[in-house]
Parts: structure tokens; C-alpha cells; sequence
């Protein structure tokens, strides 16, 4: 079966630059909010996913597959596989552009099952920007980083003012975020790394 994609980016586009501050190749990125269902510790049946940053506009995310993540028995959840490329791809526009940035449009070509107890290799790349929209796409490798590609992802990303999250969030998780904010910056530290503000 032949898959018809339309051109990407849809728009031209400039390079999506990373920040200066930006964490560099090798950063393991951390948890940005611990309630978050994509990457978060205390959301028990999340996805725990967890993201390394690579070489040049690339960012690496992996997550394993378990029975709170079926759609069809043994099977991941088609709209579960779409979150995980959210989070990635999100995490992929936050840690290297740096801006406050939400999902506009999130496309997803699946392509092979994905079992549960299925580790599922996410590589995203940072494709461009116009204005406020950037655009990210992403591969999803099966069982290893060179694995079969199972599902692909594309990405509008709008960046946002501050204040989109605490108008149409929760102050009180908001402040949580920030705990955790200041708790990963101060594990930075300790390591060495760059400092991310
Ligand atoms: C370190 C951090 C890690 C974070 C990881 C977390 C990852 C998870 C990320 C998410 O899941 S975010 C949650 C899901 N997304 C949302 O809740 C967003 C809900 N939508 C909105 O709040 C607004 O629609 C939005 C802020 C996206 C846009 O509203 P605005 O009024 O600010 O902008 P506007 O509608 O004028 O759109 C700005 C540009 O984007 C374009 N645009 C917006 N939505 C679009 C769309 N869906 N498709 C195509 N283009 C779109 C729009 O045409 C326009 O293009 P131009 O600048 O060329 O005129």
C-alpha cells in the first residue's frame, strides 16, 4: 500500500536553532512534571518516558509498552502510541528551543503493532520554524534505535506566553511544576551539567 504525505514542513520555514543554553548531546533530560502521563513518576500507569539529547537538532526518547497501555489484547493502544510522540516531540521543542510551546496539530502514520512488553525507540528532529509554529517530526524504532520503524509522527508545535498555563491550568500544579523546575536544575548542578534556567 502506497502512504500519500503531503510536503513537510507544509510552509516555508526557517532552521530551528537550538537555544544557546540549550543541554547538549549526551543531556538525559528530566522529568518536566512528576502528575505528567508522558514522562511523569507519579503517574503510576504513564509511560515513564524517558529522553537523551543528541546530536545536532535531535532528541532520542524511549518508553517500554506495558498491559495498562493495550488497545487490543498484547497490543498498544493506537491513541497511547500517539501520546508517547506528543511527549517526545514536545520534549524534543521545550529542552532545545527553550520556548513555552503547546500541540497545534500532532499527526501519526502507524505503521507495524507494537507489543506490549515492546520498547519503542523515538528518534524526533527539530524541522523548522515559522514565526510562532514549529515543526518537529518524529520515528518511532521497534526494540532498538535501528529497529523497524512501527509508527512516524509530525508535529505543529505553537509557541505560547507563560500565562496560556496558569490562565487555563492549575495554579496549585503549576506550582508543583515549578518545585520540580528548581529540583532538576539543582541535579543539573550537582552533575556538572549547564545550568538550565
Ligand atoms: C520541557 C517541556 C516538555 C513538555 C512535553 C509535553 C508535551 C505535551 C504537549 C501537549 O500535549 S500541549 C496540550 C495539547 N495542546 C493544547 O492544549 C493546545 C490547545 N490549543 C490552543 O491553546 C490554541 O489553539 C493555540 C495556542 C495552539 C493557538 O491559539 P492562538 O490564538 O495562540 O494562535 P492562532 O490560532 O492564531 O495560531 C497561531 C498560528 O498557528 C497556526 N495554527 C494553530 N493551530 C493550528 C493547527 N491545528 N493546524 C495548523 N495551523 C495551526 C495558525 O494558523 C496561526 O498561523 P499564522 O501565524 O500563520 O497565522
Amino acid at each position: 500500500m502506497s502512504r500519500v504525505s503531503q510536503p513537510w514542513p507544509p510552509v516555508a520555514v526557517e532552521p530551528a536553532v537550538p537555544h544557546p543554553k540549550a543541554p547538549v548531546a549526551g543531556t538525559e533530560l528530566g522529568v518536566h512534571f512528576n502528575e505528567c502521563f508522558g514522562c511523569g513518576d507519579e503517574a503510576d500507569a504513564g509511560l515513564h518516558l524517558r529522553s537523551t539529547v543528541g546530536e545536532g537538532q535531535v532528541v532520542h526518547s524511549r518508553f517500554t509498552v506495558t498491559a495498562a497501555h493495550q488497545g487490543a489484547p498484547g497490543l498498544a493502544h493506537g491513541g497511547l502510541l500517539a501520546c508517547a510522540f506528543d511527549e517526545a516531540l514536545g520534549s524534543a521543542v521545550g529542552n532545545l528551543m527553550r520556548r513555552p510551546a503547546v500541540t497545534g496539530k500532532l499527526e501519526t502514520d502507524f505503521r507495524r503493532p507494537v507489543p506490549v512488553g515492546s520498547t519503542l525507540f523515538i528518534e524526533t528532529r527539530l524541522d523548522g520554524v515559522a514565526g510562532r509554529k514549529i515543526y518537529v517530526s518524529a520515528d518511532g524504532h521497534l526494540d532498538a534505535a535501528d529497529g523497524p520503524i512501527a509508527v512516524s509522527a509530525r508535529a505543529l508545535f505553537i509557541v505560547v506566553a507563560f500565562d496560556h498555563f496558569s490562565t487555563h491550568g492549575d495554579p496549585e500544579a503549576l506550582e508543583k511544576l515549578a518545585a520540580q523546575h528548581e529540583k532538576n536544575q539543582r541535579e543539573r548542578e550537582e552533575r556538572g551539567w549547564e545550568i538550565n534556567p
